[in-house]
């Protein structure tokens, strides 16, 4: 058989085997995975990926791009240029911080439309969940939404409305009734703007009490409420971004309770903490707030332990103007991390390197598990015959100090800047493509393999 590509030599890591192997490929999928495919005659192109390792290209389940309507923050070009630097080739866009919302099949047109000219990788479009919208949740089901994105307290953008109880009850039994999924943020709104209120009035602003006022409680409380609505409704829920392994806990006990829940966590909750933010400031602001570094360990062990389903990057950009300190004010700046690019370094460095977290281990948390959970699987999330020929090659020995200049944000700032890692996306493909190699992304007119 001949190919359009093969990738010949390389170490194939999937969520349940490591081994060397060739990968065959024809128009965009894997044909064929096997120890050794010979060449037929000069029309295969070839990758020798010797001393490399490939993985299933990661699946980012949280990102906003803010396309249309807030552009300026970021922008799907250099939003999905940055995934395919760091492997990653899908994303899945959330509903928010663009304009218009996906809340109605027009806002998901309007995504939808951005996305087709600008992304340089495969992607999908979540729907939010709005007081204003239950009776629209069907038409962005046939629109295609991966799923639904609600806010149990403000989102911090004025059109996209944070969803009261009885929005959340009405809803879900709505995702049900479509079977489709729900994914949460979850902090209590009563908690946390008490908190805040209370922090500023006394004049506590710095980014510890900032982080106080959106304590781990806050995040246990909703998720314990949103939780006793998936019992009651029997909506499939996913609780985005856990920021301690006291939440994800609940999670575990949820499923088994028989409660159809998975959890995600990012990778800033898994390497940052309290005196990051205090060190860096607003560029490491986010909600829910990093936490003291005894619960980052707590975290990582119970994604070992498998409790952890999902990462997602929540790189939720923004403007330096909004990253900055405003009357020596926390509270006032931009809530959310540019670190779409940074998720497989960061799960290599602190994760396989730091902490013995295996391989396979990491493509089930940032691929296979996405996949599984919203649908996508076994065309994406594995390396086999008939899968879409998405890849990240990764050269695990290539030590790199993250520079600005290599950032391929709008706004190239990040907490990791100045970080030393280890292991290394060289090259990504999407569906038999090459997007990313040699840290340049590759125009889609000028794809060639070698
Ligand atoms: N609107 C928005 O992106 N919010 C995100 N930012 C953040 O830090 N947490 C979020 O939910
Ligand atoms: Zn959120
Ligand atoms: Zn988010």
């Amino acid at each position: 058989m001949s190919y359009d590509l093969v990738i010949k030599n390389g170490t194939i890591v999937t969520h349940d085997r490591i081994f060397r192997g060739d990968i065959g490929i024809k128009n965009g999928k894997i044909m064929e995975v096997s120890e050794e495919i010979l060449i037929e005659g000069s029309s295969d192109n070839t990758i020798d990926a010797a001393g490399h390792h490939i993985i299933p290209g990661l699946i980012d389940t949280h990102v906003h791009f803010n396309e249309p309507g807030r552009t300026e923050w970021e922008g799907i070009l250099s939003g999905s240029k940055s995934l395919a630097a760091s492997g990653v080739t899908t994303f899945f866009d959330m509903p928010l911080n663009s304009n218009p919302p996906t809340v109605n099949k027009s806002g998901f047109v309007a995504k939808q439309e951005q996305a087709e000219e600008k992304s340089v990788i495969d992607y999908r479009l979540w729907g939010g969940l709005v007081p204003e919208n239950v009776s629209a949740l069907e038409e962005l089901v046939q629109c295609g939404v991966i799923g639904f994105k609600a806010f149990m307290s403000p989102s911090g953008i004025d059109d996209f409305h944070h969803s009261d109880d009885v929005t959340l009850f009405k809803g879900m039994n709505e995702i049900a009734r479509l079977n489709s999924i729900l994914a949460v943020h979850a902090e209590s709104t009563v908690i946390t703007e008490q908190l805040a209120n209370q922090k500023q009035q006394e004049g506590k602003i710095t980014a510890r009490d900032f982080c106080e006022s959106r304590p781990i409680i806050s995040e246990m409380e909703a998720v314990r409420r949103i939780l006793s609505y998936a019992e009651a409704t029997g909506c499939k829920l996913h609780i985005v971004h856990a920021s301690s392994s006291k939440v994800v806990r609940l999670v575990t006990e949820a499923k088994r309770r028989g409660v159809d829940v998975t959890v995600e966590t990012c990778p800033h909750y898994l390497s940052l903490t309290v005196d990051d933010i205090t060190e860096l400031g607003p560029i490491a602001k986010c909600c829910p707030p990093l936490r003291d570094q005894e619960e980052v360990e707590e975290l990582w062990i119970s994604l070992a332990n498998g409790e952890i389903d999902v990462i997602g990057s929540d790189h939720s950009p923004a403007p330096p103007s909004m990253k900055t300190m405003t009357d020596g004010n926390i509270f006032k700046a931009w809530g959310g991390i540019s670190g779409a690019q940074s998720t497989l370094s960061i799960l290599l460095e602190e994760g396989y390197w730091k902490r013995n977290i295996p391989l396979q281990k990491i493509v089930e948390i940032t691929s296979t598990n996405p996949a599984k959970r919203f649908g996508l699987y076994p065309s994406k999330g594995t390396i086999s015959a008939g899968a879409d020929a998405d890849f990240s090659i990764v050269n695990l020995h290539e030590n790199f100090q993250l520079k600005k200049e290599d950032l391929f944000y709008r706004h190239p700032h990040s907490p990791y800047i100045g970080k030393s890692f280890r292991g290394k996306n060289v090259m990504a493909l999407v569906k038999g493509t090459i997007v990313f190699k040699d840290g340049e992304i590759i125009p889609k007119e000028k794809v060639k393999t070698n």
